[in-house]
This record gives C-alpha cells, structure tokens and sequence, in this order.
C-alpha cells in the first residue's frame, strides 16, 4: 500500500494558489489538510470552490502537516521554517535564498528528524549539478535574464540607486556571488541559490543579473565546469500572471517534486 503524507502549504500566490489546486484537484499519495494566507477573505474565497477545502490557520499551525510547503514571502521563511523542522515534518521551501543565511536549520533539522528537501523551482538541471558535484567542479556560473519589471522592488536597486523601470537597454545590475544575490534580491534569485546548494555552495558560485528590455521571460543559464562533463544549461520561464516576477514553471516544478516523496517509480536523481 503506498504511503500517503499531508500537506500544508504557506501563502496562497503565484506558487501556493497553483499548487493548492493542484493537490486539490486529486494527487496519489498527497492530501492537502492546511493552508495560511495573509489575507483571510481572499484565501476564504479562493478555498471555496474546493472539492476538500483544506483548514486555514497560522503560520506555526501548519506543521501539523507531514510536509510544509513554503511559498511565501522572505521575510516569513524563517516562521515556517522553525516550526516545520522543531516539529520533525519535511520541509520545503520556495525562498530558498532565505535559506542561505540560516543554514543552522540544516544542522537543527539533523537533530529533530526533519528533512529540508529544496525543489528545483524555476531552475533546471540540478540533477546533473548534484552528479557532478560528487566528483570535482572547478566552477559554476549563472546568469539571469528578466524583463526590468521581473526585478522590481529588489533591495539591491535601491541600495544602488537603480531605476529598473527606466532602463532601455539590456544592463548588468549585478555580479557577485550566490550569497550577496540571495541578500539583494531575495524575490528574484531563488534559482542562484538552490543551484549553489545543489554545486558547491553560495560563495563560490558566481551570478550575473540582466535588466534585459529585449526579454519576455524570466531567462536563466547555468554554466557549469566540472571534471566529469561541461553544463551548459538554459531555461526561458513565462512569468505568471499574478507575480511576474515567479515563472509557471515553479508550482509545477514544486508538484513534481512533492509526488517524488511517495510515488513508487522515481526518475532523476
Ligand atoms: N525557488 C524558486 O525557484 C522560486 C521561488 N520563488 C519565491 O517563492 C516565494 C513565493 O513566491 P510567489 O508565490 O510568487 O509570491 P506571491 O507574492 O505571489 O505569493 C506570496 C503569498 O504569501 C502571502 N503571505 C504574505 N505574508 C503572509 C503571511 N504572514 N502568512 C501567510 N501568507 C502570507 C501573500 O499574501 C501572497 O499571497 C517568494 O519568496 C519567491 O521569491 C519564486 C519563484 C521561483
Ligand atoms: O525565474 C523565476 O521564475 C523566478 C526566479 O528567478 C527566482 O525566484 O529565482
């Protein structure tokens, strides 16, 4: 008989709401039990037309669940996060750049029996970034292309004094590594830094960011050097109508990622 976990689910936008529906609409081995919004009317209504709607509750309440899906804000990673690991459940976060700075949950998460399991969200490829990084990589790079709109509100422009909205060419806004990106951009480069947990970690991945004004999607191109094989990877995202910021892409990567827990035939590493 094959298992079956519950799942709740933090923030009902452009990942949570796809996602919610999703589960709703009937997937083996996974019940949706719980959700959290931030607005109480809205979710009410978008709960409504569920065939099961599942309970709506505070941010801590959700790791009643076997899996606590985050798909939040940043600045409320950490909530979900604690009450997720304290309570030994599988946790797996969309703000993955929120993770970067906080990797002492990893470590809390090897005590209390949790597991942090990072889904590849808008990016592709880390299967063959994780074989890789079993043997040696000499580097890894990642350059994101947006649509200037795709980067809006970013700390790091007004730390900058970047005005995305008057750019008219395509501009480099920013090079560093996955660490600073994650910092000043933590609603845009989620993607840097699963790649640099998936690699060989934030401060040795490199990241370019483009203002692009010639792309429509959210435009991301990993380069990896490794002494097994050369990755040269690139994923073109429609960004979604409600966060154009987040790309289709994302809850259903999350989906594919949350079936892998149970199904009994798994493919990728
Ligand atoms: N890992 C990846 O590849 C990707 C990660 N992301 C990240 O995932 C997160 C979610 O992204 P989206 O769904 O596009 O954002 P969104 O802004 O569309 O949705 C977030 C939802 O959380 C809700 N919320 C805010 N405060 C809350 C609170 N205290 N309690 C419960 N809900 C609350 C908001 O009302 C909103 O509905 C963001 O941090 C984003 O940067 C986005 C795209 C790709
Ligand atoms: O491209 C996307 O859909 C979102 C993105 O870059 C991220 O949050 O890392």
């Amino acid at each position: 008989m094959a298992r079956e976990l519950t799942v709740a689910i933090a923030g009902l936008g452009a990942i949570g709401l796809h996602l919610a529906r999703a589960l709703d609409a009937g997937v083996e081995g996974l019940r949706l039990v719980a959700v959290a919004a931030r607005d109480q009317a809205k979710a009410q209504a978008n709960l409504a037309g569920f065939r099961n709607p599942p309970a709506l509750v505070g941010l801590a309440e959700l790791a009643q669940a076997d899996v606590v899906v985050e798909a939040a804000p940043a600045a409320v990673f950490e909530q979900v996060a604690v009450a997720a690991i304290e309570a030994g459940r599988i946790f797996v976060p969309s703000s993955v750049g929120a993770l970067l700075p906080r990797m002492h949950l990893v470590a809390r998460a090897r005590e209390t029996g949790a597991r942090i399991v990072v889904p590849t969200g808008a990016l592709l490829g880390l299967d063959a970034v994780r074989a890789a990084a079993e043997g040696a990589v000499a580097s890894v790079a990642i350059e994101t292309r947006k649509p200037p709109r795709g980067l809006l509100g970013a700390p790091y422009l007004d730390q900058h004094g970047i005005d995305v909205a008057a750019i008219t060419e395509p501009t480099l806004i920013f090079e560093g590594n996955a660490f600073d990106a994650a910092q000043g951009f933590p609603a845009n480069v989620n993607v840097a830094a699963a790649l640099a947990l998936a690699g060989i970690g934030p401060e040795r991945t490199t990241v370019r960011i483009w203002a692009d004004t010639t792309v429509t999607r959210n435009t991301h191109t990993i380069r990896v050097e490794a002494a097994s094989a050369r990755l040269t990877m690139t994923i073109e995202n429609v960004p979604s109508e409600e966060n154009p910021r987040t790309g289709k892409i994302t809850p259903l990567s999350i989906l594919a990622c949350l079936r892998g827990l149970t199904s009994t035939l798994k493919v990728g590493s």
